[in-house]
């Protein structure tokens, strides 16, 4: 059996701190938040020490993607926050990648956190195709190109990546079960699926291989979210 409350983060996609804890406190069974960009812009760090004062995991969702020396400074200086799980574009590199982990660890370290694990974004929910192909010029298969920038978040020492729950089946096959599996693009059949391309349900995002599910919309947009959470929670303990 699974349960939300153990598998499913939920992203606080909103721009000031009053409406995210508004979240948070009406939605008292999720433990693991996200905090991304439209947030972190918005206001900063603040909400991170909410969230620990409150004991909820964060996954802190900026996405870096810049030059070895950059994105090591900037991971050294997310380590020290106390997050659970922080992103990277696969497509950083090699250098990067490996940059970035070393610098989370020792910023983490350094104010005595646990090391947090860093994942990388494969390739966007929002692609299809059609848009890597025409508009990024990428001559492979998307599963394919996905799996690759799995396979070198692997080898660069990442804990992790971030795919489509449709490629989650093939990424753990490749990559093993020790690879950290997060899926966005996650909507249950009775919700919209807004601009996210490559979707599953909860139920076959779990039986695909995924260890997290991101749902976020098809909750917090919701006129009661608590109800949207229950019925997600409930499609997972049949799984
Ligand atoms: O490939 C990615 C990487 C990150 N995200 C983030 O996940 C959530 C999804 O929210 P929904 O409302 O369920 O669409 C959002 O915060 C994205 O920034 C993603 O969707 N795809």
């Amino acid at each position: 059996m699974v349960l939300a409350a153990e598998r499913v983060i939920v992203p606080l996609d909103v721009s000031g701190e009053e409406d995210a804890i508004d979240l948070i406190s009406q939605l008292p069974d999720v433990q693991f938040w996200k905090v991304g960009l439209e947030l972190f812009v918005s206001t900063g760090t603040t909400i991170l020490p909410t969230l620990k004062n409150r004991q909820k995991r964060i996954f802190l969702d900026l996405k870096f993607h810049d030059i070895p020396n950059t994105v090591a400074g900037a991971c050294r200086a997310a380590g020290k926050y106390g997050v659970d799980l922080l992103t990277i574009h696969a497509t950083c590199g090699r250098k990067a990648l490996q940059a970035a982990k070393t610098a989370l660890v020792e910023g983490a370290a350094e104010v005595g956190y646990p090391p947090p694990k860093l994942i990388a974004i494969t390739l966007l929910t929002s692609f299809n195709s059609r848009d890597l192909a025409f508009d990024l010029k990428v001559p492979i298969e998307l599963p394919e190109y996905a799996l690759q920038m799995a396979v070198l978040a692997k080898e660069s020492g990442l804990d992790g990546a971030v795919c489509s729950p449709q490629e989650a089946a093939q990424l753990r096959q490749v990559c093993g079960d020790e690879f950290l599996l997060v899926c966005p693009g996650v909507r249950p059949k009775w919700a919209e699926t807004g601009d996210q391309s490559r979707t599953f349900t909860p139920s076959q995002a779990i039986q695909a291989g995924a260890d997290y599910l991101v749902i976020g919309r098809p909750i917090t947009a919701a006129t009661n979210p608590q109800e949207s959470w229950a019925k997600i929670n409930d499609e997972l303990t049949n799984v």
